[in-house]
Order: C-alpha cells, then sequence, then structure tokens
C-alpha cells in the first residue's frame, strides 16, 4: 500500500499496522508540505550557534566523542511557532498510536539535528531495555533531492544482528518510526549537510519530577 500525504485515519491504522507486525515503518512522506517546507525554512535559518554538538548518554552524561557521533543538535520548543506545529502533530500522532496499540506513550521530545559534511552517527540504540523510557523514535528529514551518492542513509539493522534491513535515503518529507529498544541503526558519512528531526515518544517517568 502506498499511503499518504498528511496523517488521516487510515495513514493512522497503516502505520500502527507496520510497528504491531514488524516493529519499523517508513513513510515516504507524512507531514502537509507546508508543514516540511516550514520546518525546512525553519532549520536553515537556525545559526550555527544554536546548535549544540551532541554527546552520547543522557543530560549530564554530555561527554562528546568524536568516533560516535558528529551531528550537531537543538531541541524544539513551545515558544516557537513553528516548533509548536510540529510537537502538536506529533501530540496527535502519539493519541492515535495510544489508541490503536496501548502504548501509553506520554510525551514527546525532539531535536533538530544537523549533519555537517562528513558526519555520522555510528550504530546505536536509542534506548536501552529497562534503562530509558523512550519506546518509539521518530525522524523527520528535511533534504531536498538528495542523491544516493550523498551518502547520509539511515541502516537499520535487525534486532542483535549485522544484517541492514532497511537502508533510508535522508529524503525531503520522508519519516521513519521505529521501537527504540529494538532496533540498532546508523547514520551512514553524509557527503552533503544533512537536516532531520530526531524524536522519541516516552513512557511516563515516576522517577521524574511531577509537572506542576
Ligand atoms: O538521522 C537519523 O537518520 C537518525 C538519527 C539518530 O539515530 C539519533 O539521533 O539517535
Ligand atoms: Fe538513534
Amino acid at each position: 500500500m502506498k499511503p499518504l500525504i498528511h496523517p488521516t485515519e487510515a495513514t493512522y491504522d497503516y502505520i500502527a499496522d507496520a510497528i504491531a507486525d514488524k516493529g519499523y515503518c517508513v513513510l515516504p512522506q507524512l507531514l502537509h508540505a507546508n508543514m516540511n517546507n516550514a520546518l525546512q525554512q525553519r532549520v536553515m535559518n537556525l545559526d550555527e550557534d544554536d546548535f549544540k554538538r551532541a554527546g552520547i548518554g543522557r543530560e549530564q552524561d554530555f561527554q562528546l566523542n568524536n568516533t560516535v557521533r558528529r551531528d550537531e543538535t537543538r531541541w524544539l520548543t513551545l515558544d516557537n511557532s513553528i516548533d509548536k506545529a510540529y510537537l502538536d502533530q506529533m501530540a496527535e500522532f502519539r493519541l492515535a498510536m495510544n489508541r490503536r496499540l496501548f502504548m501509553g506513550l506520554f510525551d514527546y521530545e525532539a531535536h533538530y539535528a544537523h549533519y555537517a559534511r562528513g558526519a555520522f552517527y555510528k550504530k546505536h540504540v536509542d534506548a536501552f531495555k529497562g534503562e530509558s523510557n523512550r519506546v518509539l523514535t521518530t525522524v523527520l528529514y528535511l533534504n531536498p533531492e538528495w542523491q544516493e551518492a550523498d551518502g547520509g542513509q539511515l541502516f537499520i539493522y535487525a534486532a542483535d544482528s549485522d544484517t541492514v534491513i532497511e537502508s533510508v535515503n535522508p529524503n525531503f518529507g520522508c519519516f521513519v518510526i521505529f521501537l527504540s529498544e529494538q532496533f540498532p541503526h546508523e547514520v551512514v558519512k553524509s557527503y552533503r549537510d544533512r537536516y532531520s528531526i530526531a524524536g522519541w515518544f516516552r513512557l511516563h517517568d515516576p522517577l521524574q519530577a511531577p509537572l506542576i
């Protein structure tokens, strides 16, 4: 089946079925073109200073490690109207998945990522069983006219193996979703500036301070 232009109920059905069946889904397009364009303008207009070199591990454990990843990131926040439009869209997505899959997804965090020429992110998982509340990873790509030779593909590996089951070009508007604990993945070296939004749906963390 070839879905979609903008997430309809049928689109959410298709995604939920794919997640239930195989644990991931690659969609050539998900959002309305206007939204993709606005997000692309926004990420291109961010200053180099707005981005931070991404680290490994969470929060305080922010050791930079050139051998593992070379991307730069910036969190989306509700006080920017374009960020908010995307976060609102993902809030709808979250509820749509909860209704279909009973996943109990509680919230969503997302950052813009810039991979400069030569940047990569070696094979990793986004969440370790029992150690993180990240359950579902999303990536939206914002690169018009990407060519195979530009590199920067996302490789998704079969769980616990070196077999690449999916190679995704970071084409404009393409959206990828996968179970965070299950799929090791990698961004191969990019030969062009590469822009995306990576995000994570999370379970409620009872150790986190309550929102008052
Ligand atoms: O940009 C991508 O294709 C994946 C990024 C990623 O794996 C991450 O940020 O954890
Ligand atoms: Fe990742």
